[in-house]
């Protein structure tokens, strides 16, 4: 999942980064990806707006979903009994995606659009289909990565300090 966020970061979206990585039975990484304009296309030039008087204004025809570009970015043969973890609830055009492409679970972390019928029809086809899908709990909200770490000498490095254990 923090892999899945790494690559969230590099999306241009303001309101909503979402990043994908698909694992292989094994947990190793077949496929990562973010939203993002098509190939070609310009982040910059294209509309991020959420909402204008004309769809064609805002981001919606235009953007590749997160887990398109994971799934179109794959490295495998096929993604048969794979596990998807992405950071937002996959969409219906996702499931149908997830669905063809054989991957078998989701993870996702957020569901801040439970209620929108895109996800009301993701989640049916996904049921239909039987891929199963679990919400992530993350033990903590952030993770920091420390590029100077590697040039700490052994043994001097930062220790975390205990997480305080709720009662
Ligand atoms: O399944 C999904 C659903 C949405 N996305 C992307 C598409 C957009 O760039 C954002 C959603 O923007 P909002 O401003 O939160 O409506 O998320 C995705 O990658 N996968
Ligand atoms: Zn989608």
């Amino acid at each position: 999942m923090a892999i899945a966020f790494l690559s969230a970061m590099r999306s241009k979206d303001p309101n909503s980064q979402v990043g994908a990585c698909v694992v292989n039975k094994e947990k190793k990484i077949v496929g990562i990806g973010y939203n993002g304009m098509p190939n070609g296309c310009s982040d910059d030039d294209l509309p991020w707006n959420r909402e204008a008087d004309n769809i064609l204004d805002t981001k919606y025809p235009y953007v590749c979903h997160a887990e398109m570009n994971a799934i179109l970015n794959k490295n495998s043969a096929d993604l048969k009994d794979c596990t998807i973890y992405v950071a937002l609830f996959p969409c219906n055009e996702c499931a149908k995606l997830i669905i063809q492409s054989g991957i078998k679970e989701i993870v996702y972390l957020s569901d801040k659009y439970h209620n929108d019928y895109k996800m009301v029809a993701s989640r049916q086809l996904l049921d239909m289909a039987g891929v199963k899908y679990r919400q992530h709990i993350p033990q903590h909200s952030q993770i920091l990565i420390d590029f100077d770490s590697i040039n700490i000498p052994v043994g001097k490095h930062h220790k975390e300090p205990k997480s305080v254990s709720s009662p």
